[in-house]
């Protein structure tokens, strides 16, 4: 699996799988997944440091949307004030009873009406207003995370796992809710609350409501320390979330070798650890959840005996009503649940932004461009494709390709031959212009890619991968995916081009079948040849192919064969020809090695010459004498 920089924070317990039989093929693979992520370091100040700007990068989704945050706030001020209310309502009820003024008491039970209509409108549009303010902000920040990642350059991106990716975009997503909904309201919420509850709870006695507000610090104090410990636990939860979904995609992607090897108890026991590991994860949450709710329960029903107790002696004292006494113990509880309150939404809300650092650390990857690329019609080639000087590197040590220069002059096919890992593939990627030489350059029709926008110079090429690569979906959306504006005509005509068409009209729904996940209801040759089809239909001016190495029936190997003469034809191709008999007819054969061009000319000419190209030529023609001279 490949890491990314999450696992820089990861480390393996020494527990983990040790009771685990593993087969040595498969032991990397299973302590590769098995990493578990640090879950007990304390907060340090540049962590809450990066909290802070983490807060601040969510800001600006939640001020997108003020028309539904601003009527939500005053909403809340109204809901702060029906608690105030309450008080009040009992407050005079009971003190209008005790002096039998039943005119007064009929008022105040009118207007406890009123309050009782005003609360449930007020319940009902902050619910769907809250509601709505989490589903606009998840939506925006789902619309630009995966934005974002459509633009990483191909280096920063394959650092990435593609399950780690979708749980990022689905479960992390979904997570940031608290930091931008629920717990972000019910913090303001409470906040208010409180506030106007002290305010009022001093009117009455101002001795016994600041007593009564000794309780505070200690409901505070307690609150932030959970909740720091659940952040840094749900961060790890979501961290080790991610991970174990790389697991599942790759485990159902490649379930023919999990069959095939027979790994299934291998993947099973290895997710069952995983299970207990997010398990264990979940209940050491739910411990200091537990514990955070006893500890602020306890100072809540401290804070209501303490004010009950106090407030029998004032009123003994004739120092307050009754009714005051009354309103002073509901608003107590406003007081203080709300203190208690903030800790366990604090604690929700920092799980929120544990979330959220997750999409944040792709967020800060620097992207290619800033638009999508998109299809820029059909272009023409003039002179052709010219490699000149270039070197590259992926990591920056190793040199993969040295001081290569090819020129295919238009409408030629120049086929690259070499050993595997000589670098010809990685030369396909600098055309796409996937990854940048190191120096050197690559050139169009006298034009530097360097000066071309990514789009305009894939526009000109069509590319044959080796794995033939489709999507789910149908046979038509597939080739179309080559040239999103083709009519039906030139989509048949490519289709038929490739050898395609014959088959896809004995299908059930001829260029309407779904062909399902990844093409898998088709046959190895079929997809083949609609990748064929696809590129046909692309209409490119220059083709690079990708040979496939692998082997077919002969009669598929011919479709294939004469599909791929008809895509050739007229294009400037360059062609990785895994079999030297593809290369046989090429106007000029290119022979890299260890990253180097060792010899380049015709296929007699090379053969002559009794160097690299012919020992391949010997090799293949040993090990397979039809390949070799088909
Ligand atoms: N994304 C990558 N990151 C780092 N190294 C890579 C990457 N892709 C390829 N390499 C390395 O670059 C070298 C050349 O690989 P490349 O795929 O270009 O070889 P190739 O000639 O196409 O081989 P094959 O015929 O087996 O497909 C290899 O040593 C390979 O390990």
């Amino acid at each position: 699996m490949i890491g990314n920089r999450d696992d820089q924070t990861m480390r393996r317990p020494s527990r983990e799988h040790s009771s685990v039989t593993v087969r040595p093929n498969f032991r990397g693979l299973m302590t590769s997944f098995g990493s578990k992520v640090n879950a007990e370091c304390p907060p340090s100040s540049t962590e809450l440091h990066a909290m802070r700007l983490r807060i601040l990068r969510l800001l600006p989704y939640v001020f997108r949307h003020w028309t539904v945050y601003l009527p939500l706030f005053c909403l809340m001020v109204v809901e702060a004030f029906t608690g105030i209310f309450f008080a009040w309502f009992l407050r005079n009820s009971t003190e209008a009873a005790i002096r039998h003024e039943t005119a007064t008491l009929g008022w105040i039970l009118a207007a406890g009406v009123v309050f009782v209509a005003l609360t449930g409108s007020v319940n009902y549009l902050t619910t769907f207003l809250g509601a709505k303010a989490i589903s606009l902000v998840k939506r925006d920040l789902k619309k630009d995370l995966f934005h974002h990642i459509l633009r990483l350059p191909t280096e920063s991106y394959t650092n990435y796992h593609s399950g780690d990716l979708v749980s990022r975009l689905t479960h992390d997503v979904g997570s940031i809710s608290g930091a931008v909904g629920e717990s972000l309201l019910n913090l303001i919420r409470l906040v208010l609350i409180s506030s106007f509850s002290l305010v009022y709870i001093f009117t009455i006695n101002r001795v016994m409501a600041a007593l009564c507000l000794l309780l505070g610090p200690v409901a505070i104090v307690t609150g932030s320390i959970f909740s720091k410990l659940m952040r840094k636990n749900t961060s790890s939860l979501y961290q080790y979330l991610g991970k174990v979904n790389s697991f599942l995609s790759e485990a159902f992607a490649g379930h023919l070798i999990v069959r095939a090897f027979t790994l299934e108890s291998v993947f099973a026991k290895r997710f069952f650890d995983d299970s207990d590991y997010v398990s264990s994860l979940e209940l050491k949450s739910a411990q200091y959840m537990g514990t955070l709710r006893a500890g602020s329960s306890a100072v809540g029903a401290a804070a209501l005996l303490f004010s009950v107790g106090l407030g029998t002696i004032y009123v003994s004292k004739g120092a307050i009503t009754v009714g005051s006494l009354m309103a002073f113990v509901s608003l107590v509880s406003q007081v203080v649940q709300p203190i208690r309150g903030v800790s366990g939404q604090l604690g929700s809300f920092q799980r929120s932004l544990a979330a959220s650092e997750r999409l944040w650390n792709i967020f800060e990857q620097p992207v290619e461009l800033d638009r999508l690329h998109e299809y820029r019609g059909m272009k023409r080639l003039q002179e052709g494709v010219v490699i000149r000087g270039v070197t590259f590197s992926y990591d920056g040590v190793v040199s993969v390709l040295n001081n290569v220069t090819i020129h295919a002059p238009v409408g030629q096919k120049i086929a690259i031959v070499g050993q595997s890992g000589a670098g010809k593939s990685t030369l396909f990627k600098l055309l796409l212009g996937l990854y940048k030489p190191v120096s050197g350059q690559v050139w169009i029709d006298s034009r530097s890619i360097d000066q071309m926008a990514v789009d305009e110079l894939r526009s000109h090429i069509a590319y044959v991968p080796q794995e033939t690569i489709l999507f789910g979906g149908t046979i038509r959306e597939n080739l179309l995916l080559g040239r999103p504006d083709a009519s039906e005509v030139e989509m048949i005509t490519a289709a038929t081009d490739a050898n395609a068409h014959d088959f896809i009209m004995a299908l059930p729904k001829s260029y309407d079948t779904e062909i399902g996940e990844l093409g898998v209801r088709l046959s190895g040759g079929q997809r083949q040849r609609l990748t064929i089809a696809r590129a046909m239909l692309r209409n490119a001016p220059i083709l690079l192919l990708d040979e496939a190495t692998s082997a077919m029936d002969a009669e598929t190997e011919l479709f294939v064969k004469e599909a791929l003469e008809r895509l050739v034809h007229g294009r400037t191709t360059l062609v990785i020809a895994h079999r030297l008999s593809t290369a046989r007819d090429a106007d000029t054969i290119i022979v890299l090695k260890q990253g180097q061009v060792v010899e380049q000319g015709k296929h007699d000419e090379l053969l002559a010459q009794g160097g690299e190209y012919s020992r391949l030529y010997r090799l293949q023609f040993q090990d397979g004498t039809s390949l070799a001279t088909r």
